[in-house]
């Protein structure tokens, strides 16, 4: 079995590199919920769980414009700026306060993250959620203490799949590219971290629009933090 130091090609792995929804945390019971109550409260249909699930990882904003895009029955490029922003603000406010009651971690994440801590692994957050509403979820959860280096999407004038968040990490955490693994679950994070030049681990159980990622081609997949950890 491939391990996570195995993808390094004999390099020492000095760091990881985390995604947020659908990685670390399974977020959509709030962010669905908050998606709702503003279509609601601008008397649009609400799109429901299965829906959201499948619109998260590309930031908020496209969030709301494929949501607006279902709503109104409309290709998604089709959608006004002005009702983005529109939905997007009334989003944001839904979303912050109300963004840790449903959310969970997945199985087995806190140990992992304690555990490559204690081994000196440095770890960052790399999400295309606002720094602003992830920042407070990673506090919640304690794992602020593992991760001291967040990097948002708006952190950034580009979101993965560019490279450049993740490049920003691995310099803010002082370690270089070729000691770093990026581990996320969707074609975005498969994407950028080829971009950026390091190997990528995926779980399985993430959004990833839908689709499996293991269509992406990472380099290792894993059902579970686990096996991340076992591998
Ligand atoms: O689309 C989002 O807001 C979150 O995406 P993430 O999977 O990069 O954390
Ligand atoms: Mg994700």
């Amino acid at each position: 079995m491939k391990t996570l130091q195995g993808l390094l090609d004999g390099r020492e792995l000095k760091a990881i590199l985390f995604d947020l929804d659908g990685t670390l945390i399974d977020s959509v019971p709030d962010l669905a919920a908050a998606l709702d109550a503003s279509l609601e409260q601008l008397y649009y249909t609400p799109a429901g769980l299965v829906r959201t699930r499948s619109w998260v990882g590309n930031g908020a904003r496209k969030l709301v414009q494929r949501a607006l895009a279902n709503a109104l029955e409309i290709p998604e490029n089709a959608v006004s700026p002005s009702l983005i922003d529109q939905l997007l603000a009334v989003f944001f406010d839904h979303y912050g306060e109300h963004s840790c009651e449903q959310t969970v971690l997945y199985d087995g994440v806190y140990d992992a993250l304690s555990n490559w801590h204690q081994q000196g692994i440095r770890m960052a957050c790399v999400t295309n959620k606002p720094a602003r509403f992830s920042d407070p979820i990673l506090v919640h959860f304690g794992l602020q203490q593992f991760m001291p280096v967040l990097v948002g999407g708006d952190t950034l004038a580009v979101r993965k799949p560019d490279p450049a968040p993740l490049l920003l990490a691995c310099e803010q955490l002082g370690v270089d590219v070729a000691n770093t693994v990026m581990v996320g679950d969707s074609v975005n994070d498969v994407r950028a971290a080829r971009a950026a030049g390091m190997p990528v681990a995926c779980v399985s159980y993430g959004y990833n629009h839908g689709a499996p990622v293991a269509d992406a081609n990472p380099d290792l997949l894993v059902d579970n933090f686990f096996d991340l950890v076992r591998s």
